[in-house]
């Protein structure tokens, strides 16, 4: 593939979305084709299965249900957008991937990471991010800057058990990959933050 996939990562409200507009402004100065995307969502298919998902009414959801529609979402995801666009050799920037998955339904839900890597598996036809990058701050915190900006969904209003497990399965993560994840302290000021992820995209740009 000719283009170049990041993705971000981490408890909600870490500062994902922020960083990622950022980032791409950055890379836009400097002449990049640069397309952001998230997930669940970025395609019309996916984006109707998001809503499915993050729906606050819908708390009977069955947690195999939750990660196949996650799946379900991320295969349109990558057979339409990103696929294509790298391809084409865009710079690829995603909120969140199959990360999020392997942390929230694999940890988080006590799926197993093995069964949530599985029904992944031909979801992501063997494409996976680059650089991914993780935004480490404490699930508290991260839900304490959600709560005072948006309206929260179905997966926010778990408990803070929940959350906790799920930011210590992205600690392990991390330590599995290191050559791919690399963690960032996002409890800085958003400009810190920023500094710190161009100079590691820079460094990755002019290596590829
Ligand atoms: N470094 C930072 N310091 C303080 N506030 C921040 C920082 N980064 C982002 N914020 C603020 O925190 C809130 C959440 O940020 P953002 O939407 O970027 O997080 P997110 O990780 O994308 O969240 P989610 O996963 O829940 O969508 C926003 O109000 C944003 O302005
Ligand atoms: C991709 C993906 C996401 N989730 C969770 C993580 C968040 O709580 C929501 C998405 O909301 P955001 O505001 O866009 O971050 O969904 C998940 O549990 N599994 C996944 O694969």
């Amino acid at each position: 593939m000719k283009g170049i996939f990041i993705s971000f990562e981490g408890p909600d409200g870490a500062g994902k979305t922020t960083q990622i507009k950022l980032l791409k402004d950055y890379l836009e100065k400097k002449g990049y084709e640069v397309l952001v995307t998230r997930e669940p969502g970025g395609t019309n298919i996916s984006e109707q299965i998001r809503s499915i998902i993050l729906n606050k009414n819908n708390i009977e959801m069955n947690n195999i249900t939750e990660a196949m529609l996650y799946a379900a979402s991320r295969a349109q995801h990558v057979s339409e957008l990103i696929k294509p666009s790298l391809e084409k050799g865009k710079i690829i920037i995603s909120d969140r991937f199959v990360d999020s998955s392997i942390v929230y339904q694999g940890i988080g839900r006590n799926l197993g990471i093995d069964f949530v890597k599985s029904i992944n598996d031909m979801a992501i036809q063997g494409i996976m991010p680059q650089i991914t990058f993780l935004l480490k701050i404490s699930p508290n915190e991260g839900l304490k800057r959600r709560f005072s900006s948006d309206e929260c969904n179905r997966l926010d209003m778990e408990k803070v058990e929940f959350h906790n497990k799920v930011y210590e399965g992205y600690l392990e993560l991390e330590s599995l990959y290191p050559e791919r994840i690399v963690g960032i302290d996002a409890s800085r000021s958003i400009e810190k933050v920023h500094e710190e992820i161009i100079k590691i995209v820079e460094k990755k740009i002019y290596n590829v």
